[in-house]
């Protein structure tokens, strides 16, 4: 009993709450039969998308008070009162960037001498990020934008996802359904567009390459994908280097301005930030040629890639319809407007699979090094030890030293 490694899986506290979890039950199981030295725990919670009765079914043990375990997992930010002293914590802290709301909660990890791995700076030796919910982004993003569509066209009618129980459910009403002709752009490479490219396949959607797309008309529905290099070019000389790219965005054109011309739907799913150039500008909303009719905006940044953007949308009231004369905003599904799809927490309608993929990659990559340390890995993910900052997070210091207002 003494060697156990005792792992809690908490409630999540923040506000609205979230419905994902680390593992879900069967991943539970299977850890603690793989690693008999680990016992896992679970805080109950009305609101996690697997129930209690799931886990207490698959035999782990439910229990309120998870101060007798040494590693606490949760997904989103831990509100400062919940954070227990001393515990090493796995969760999104979301202050890499020094994001001024939750400057109290790691002022509070350091005072009480907490350990914090942050999932977000978990990444393979490539720099690739190893946990993230994209995939389930660009799944439940790409349906909801076929969705408005159908809506908007009134040519076919699609459930929302919100409403299936999980991916199964989701994708059984896919069977029988006829898409119309229509023009489908996707952009992006990563995690989102791996996602968004399941559904096209699903749908039985077919690819073209964007020179073709581009010049040819189709009598059924098409999709092409447009990713960074096919999308933006360096100014001085129209070539395309990833690192160079990452490095100075600003010294790039963004290509994109013929697809809104040729497409229907835009599936956004690239990255971006500030200094790297939009798809198009509001000016180019207005023109008569702007063909778009709907955007499932999964990037999701207000004014961001996407200027129409004009902030978040819900699950529950997933879509608004913008004004192009005016890039201002009105109803769904009217005519002369185009509509757009911003949802922040995509994966959060789709919470059973998104948290299994999750665990899955968890356990895969990161599991064995979390229970053997050290690990270059996780001490690269670790942004303070028992309440000081790591040297690789020592960045973070003004950042913690200011007083804080946001609480
Ligand atoms: N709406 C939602 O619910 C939701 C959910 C998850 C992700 N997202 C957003 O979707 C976008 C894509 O996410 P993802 O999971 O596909 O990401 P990812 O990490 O899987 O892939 C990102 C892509 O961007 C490129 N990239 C990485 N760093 C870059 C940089 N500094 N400059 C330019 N390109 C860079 C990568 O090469 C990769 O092709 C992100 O903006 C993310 O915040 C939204």
């Amino acid at each position: 009993m003494e060697n156990k490694i005792h792992l809690g899986l908490i409630r999540e506290e923040k506000q609205p709450y979230d419905n994902r979890v680390a593992f879900n039950p069967k991943q539970c199981q299977w850890i603690m039969q793989h690693y008999p030295q680990v016992q896992i725990y679970v805080q109950p919670s009305s609101h996690r998308c697997f129930r209690d009765e799931e886990y207490q079914r698959a035999g782990i043990p439910l229990q309120e008070d998870l101060s007798h375990c040494s590693l606490l997992l949760g997904i989103k930010e831990v509100p400062a009162d919940k954070l227990m002293a001393g515990k090493t914590y796995l969760f999104f802290s979301h202050t890499k960037k020094k994001q001024p709301h939750n400057r109290h909660m790691l002022q509070t990890i350091l005072e009480k001498k907490i350990t914090l791995i942050d999932y977000e700076c978990l990444v393979h030796p490539d720099g690739q990020r190893i946990l993230g919910f994209g995939f389930f982004a660009g799944v439940v993003g790409a349906h909801n934008g076929l969705q408005a569509f159908g809506r908007k066209t009134g040519s076919f009618t699609l459930q929302p996802v919100h409403t299936c129980h999980d991916f199964q459910e989701l994708i059984a009403q896919y069977f029988g359904i006829k898409l119309p002709p229509m023009k489908i752009v996707l952009t992006g490479s990563g995690r989102v567009a791996a996602g968004v490219l399941e559904i096209m396949g699903l749908l039985g959607i077919k690819y073209l390459p964007p020179e073709e797309y581009l010049v040819n008309q189709y009598t059924y529905p098409v999709y092409t994908q447009l990713k960074a290099g096919e999308l933006y070019l360096r100014k001085n000389d129209k070539s395309y280097s990833r690192a160079d790219f990452h490095a100075h965005p600003e010294q790039y054109e963004c290509r994109f301005l013929p697809y809104v011309t040729v497409s229907d739907v835009l599936m956004n799913g690239i990255y971006w930030d500030h200094n790297i150039p939009p798809l198009f500008t509001p000016a180019d909303l207005r023109k008569d040629n702007f063909r778009l009719q709907v955007i499932a905006d999964i990037t999701d940044d207000t004014h961001g890639s996407v200027p129409c953007n004009l902030g978040d949308s819900t699950i529950e009231d997933p879509v608004y319809g913008v004004v192009k004369a005016t890039m201002t905003q009105t109803g769904p599904y009217l005519p002369d407007t185009v509509d757009m799809m911003c949802v922040s927490n995509l994966p959060n309608e789709l919470p059973r699979d998104a948290s299994q993929y999750f665990g899955d990659q968890l356990m895969k990559y990161v599991f064995e090094a979390l229970l053997q340390p050290p690990d270059d890995m996780i001490t690269m993910a670790t942004i303070a030890r028992e309440g000081q900052l790591t040297e690789r997070f020592s960045y973070l210091t003004d950042y913690v030293n200011e007083a804080t207002s946001e609480i």
